[in-house]
C-alpha cells in the first residue's frame, strides 16, 4: 500500500495494491493491519456507509461535536473531489482543509481522523462513496458548515451547473460560529 503524505499530517492517501488481469482486479480495500501501520495507532471502525450520488452532488462539510469520527473514505465508482477540514483548536493546521481526487480506477483511500468536517462533490454520473467509521451515527451531534464558506475558501473543482446539495447543508453555520474541537 503506498500512503502518500497530506498538508494536513494526520491526513493520509492511502493506495491498496491493485492486481489487475484479464478478469478485471482485486484489492485488499481494508486490511486493519496495513492499515494500522500506516497510521500508527489502533483504530476501531463500528460503522460502514455507503451513499450514492450523481453528478454536481455536494454533501458536507459535516462532523459531529460529540461521538467524532474517524472516516476511512473511498469511491468504488466513478469519482469524486473529497475533502477534509481540520476543526481541532489546539491544531497547528486549525482552519485548514485538505482534499483528495478519489476514483474507482486508482483505489485512493484518504483516512480522515476524528477531529475533521468532511465533504465531497460528485465529478462523475454516479459516485458509489463507501466509508468506514470509528463511531456511531449520532444526528443529535451532527454539524454542517457551508461548503463555501469564505473563510475555508475550499477550491472545489469547476462543474456544470450550481452543486446539489441537501436542505440540511443549505442551512449549514458559517464556519467562525461553528462549534469545534480543543
Ligand atoms: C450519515 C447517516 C445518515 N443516515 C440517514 C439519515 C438521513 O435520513 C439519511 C441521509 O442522511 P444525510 O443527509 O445526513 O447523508 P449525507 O449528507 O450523505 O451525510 C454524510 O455526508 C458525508 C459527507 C459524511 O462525511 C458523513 O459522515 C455523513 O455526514 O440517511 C443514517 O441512518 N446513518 C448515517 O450514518
Amino acid at each position: 500500500m503506498d500512503i502518500i503524505a497530506s498538508p494536513i499530517p494526520d491526513v493520509l492517501l492511502l493506495k491498496p495494491r491493485v492486481f489487475g488481469d484479464a478478469r478485471g482486479f482485486f484489492s485488499e480495500s481494508y486490511n486493519q493491519r496495513a492499515f494500522e501501520q500506516a497510521v500508527g495507532t489502533a483504530v476501531q471502525f463500528v460503522q460502514d456507509n455507503h451513499s450514492r450520488s450523481r453528478y454536481g452532488v455536494l454533501r458536507g462539510l459535516h462532523y459531529q461535536i460529540r461521538q467524532p469520527q474517524g472516516k476511512l473514505v473511498r469511491v468504488a465508482r466513478g469519482q469524486a473531489f473529497d475533502v477534509a477540514v481540520d476543526l481541532r483548536r489546539s491544531s497547528s493546521t486549525f482552519g485548514q482543509w485538505t482534499s483528495a481526487l478519489l476514483t474507482d480506477t486508482g483505489a485512493e483511500q484518504l483516512w480522515i481522523p476524528p477531529g475533521f468536517a468532511h465533504g465531497f462533490l460528485a465529478l462523475s454520473e454516479i459516485v458509489d462513496f463507501l466509508y468506514k467509521t470509528t463511531d456511531y451515527y449520532a444526528p443529535e451531534h451532527e454539524r454542517s458548515i457551508a461548503w463555501n464558506d469564505p473563510q475555508l475558501a475550499i477550491d472545489w473543482p469547476q462543474i456544470d451547473g450550481d452543486p446539489i446539495i441537501s436542505e440540511k447543508d443549505a442551512r449549514a453555520q458559517a464556519f467562525a460560529v461553528a462549534e469545534c474541537f480543543e
